[in-house]
């Protein structure tokens, strides 16, 4: 795939108007079609080379057409090939009546189609033009080969995902693994789309990468490209507080091991100093529990007005185990101005007066993250939670826009949003990442990279991911402690 391409996602629509401008220019539609159905081919023989027949199910647009390139490349090259269609062949239009006329198999209707052991069904019922619910006809088969347990290669989507949202449309093919063309489309990646498709293959069909770049908005595939130019070496030079110097602010002594975990992981994450900031009655619990972690007594807001007068503290954590209330809500508006992650309770205590936060980040012009998980989201952006018609994606876009913040909408398929609309979705998380205090523990990340002077979006991008990877190397039995230990080096 061409390089610029590489973790770019695009929507439906957006994939559309793509279409639309390669044949402005001159491409031919039509040997876009026969790529793609190649590429199914070649995907089927190198992936199912023992099965014992192709089951092409090929539907009434341009993914059926693909379907039908497909079965015919599949039984030049020798294969056993059975061909089914959603709805009368004759009625296909375009490229789909083209790549129809060019198969010689005959196609028999899709009510008709009966599993057997030995098949492989190509999925090429639906794609990117799935506009509503799979008609009844389609659910039953779906149903059919589910139960059967027999593999599917998906066309592009598995059919039944809404190539937008990722969402189910009535019911989906579980597929084993999808061929997709030019990018990946949003709803591979956002969940349950991405759970579904299996193991994604995105072919290039000979779209140029300058048209694909032109339509596509600011959407990516969370990665160290995102933010490699914030992470470099370290210097030769450098002093802790070059690194920076993070600040966490712990709760009363009932509720100081959130905090704490995040500080700790401060330190891995990255930044140069680490210092806990505790109410007096909790500074004897903290004390005992810290080595290389400073300790602060920070018991009210002049305190901690004071200790703002420091430059040197370049980043906040704010709502691990802090308790929900109004010193939560005065501490973090006195933070707005600076590199702020407000977690956990830091959010909550806004629930009812979160228009006083919000206009307090536009106002400071800080570094301000915000990592609500889902409850947290409708708590705070009821409307934006409630709207059904927005993919997750478009709700943290909306979440951020609206809170000026930047969004870490978090879940198996975390997004990271900014209020400009620049948006990542993260897929290196495995699902054990969603232990009790794994919240923590990513606060303390995208702490540790606010304090080394990353910008709000690139900290939090970084953290998501290099949390995803300390999930995956502490493995399934994973703790809170445990991948704190395993965080991997920035890159
Ligand atoms: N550049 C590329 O990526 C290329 C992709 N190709 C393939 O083309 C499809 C997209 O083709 P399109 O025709 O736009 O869409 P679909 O084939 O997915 O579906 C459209 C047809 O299905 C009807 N429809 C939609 N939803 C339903 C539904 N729930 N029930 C019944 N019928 C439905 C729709 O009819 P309308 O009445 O809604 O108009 C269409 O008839 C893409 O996925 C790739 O596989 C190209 O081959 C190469 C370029
Ligand atoms: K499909």
């Amino acid at each position: 795939m061409h390089d610029a391409l590489q973790d770019m996602l695009v929507t439906p629509n957006e994939m559309a108007a793509i279409d639309k401008d390669a044949a402005d220019s001159g491409i031919d539609s039509f040997s876009l079609m026969r790529s793609a159905g190649m590429a199914v081919s070649a995907a089927a023989l190198r992936l199912f080379p023992t099965a014992s027949r192709f089951v092409v199910l090929c539907g009434p647009g341009n993914n059926g057409g693909d379907g039908y390139i497909a079965a015919e490349a599949l039984a030049e090259s020798g294969a056993q090939v059975a061909l089914f269609s959603l709805g009368d062949p004759s009625k296909l239009r375009g490229d789909g009546a083209k790549a129809r006329s060019a198969c010689r198999l005959a196609v028999v209707d899709i009510g008709t189609y009966e599993p057997k052991s030995g098949d492989v069904v190509v999925d090429a019922l639906f794609g990117a033009g799935l506009a509503r619910d799979l008609p009844n006809s389609a659910q039953d088969v779906v149903r059919r080969v589910d139960a059967s347990r027999i593999p599917v290669l998906a066309v592009d989507l598995p059919s039944g995902i809404d190539g937008r949202t990722g969402e189910v449309r009535g019911a989906s093919f579980t597929a084993a693994h999808t061929v997709t063309f030019i990018a990946p489309k949003s709803g591979h990646v956002l969940m349950p789309g991405r759970a579904l498709s299996g193991a994604l293959e995105v072919f290039d069909i000979g779209i140029p990468a300058r048209l694909v770049a032109a339509r596509a908005s600011d959407l990516r595939i969370n990665g160290p490209a995102i933010w490699k130019q914030y992470a470099g070496g370290l210097e030769a030079g450098t002093h802790k507080y070059k690194r920076g110097h993070l600040a966490v602010l712990s709760g009363g002594p009932a509720s100081t091991g959130a905090a704490r975990l995040s500080a700790a992981v401060g330190l891995v994450g990255g930044a140069g100093l680490v210092t806990l900031g505790s109410p007096p009655e909790a500074m004897a619990v903290n004390a005992s529990h810290l080595t290389a972690i400073m300790l602060k007594e920070i018991g009210s807001a002049a305190d901690l007005g004071e200790w703002l007068q420091d430059k040197r503290v370049i980043a906040f954590v704010l709502g691990p185990g802090f308790g929900v209330g109004k010193k939560a809500r005065d501490f973090a508006l006195m933070l707005c101005d600076r590199a702020l992650v407000l977690d956990a309770d830091g959010m909550s205590s806004f629930q009812q007066a979160r228009e006083e936060l919000f206009e307090k980040i536009a106002a400071s012009g800080g570094q301000v993250v915000m990592t609500p998980h889902e409850g947290e989201f409708a708590r705070l952006f009821p409307e934006v939670a409630a709207d059904a018609s927005l993919s997750k994606i478009e709700k943290a876009q909306a979440a951020a826009s609206l809170s000026h913040a930047v969004i870490v909408y978090k879940g198996p398929d975390t997004v990271v949003a900014a209020p400009s609309g620049r948006a990542v979705v993260n897929v290196n998380a495995p699902p054990w990442l969603a232990t009790a205090g794994s919240g923590d523990v990513l606060a303390g990340i995208i702490g540790a990279h606010l304090a080394q002077g990353f910008p709000a979006f690139e900290a939090a991008a970084a953290a998501v991911w290099r949390h995803g990877e300390a999930g995956n190397r502490a493995g399934r039995s994973a703790t809170a402690e445990t991948l704190a230990q395993s965080i991997p080096p920035l890159t």
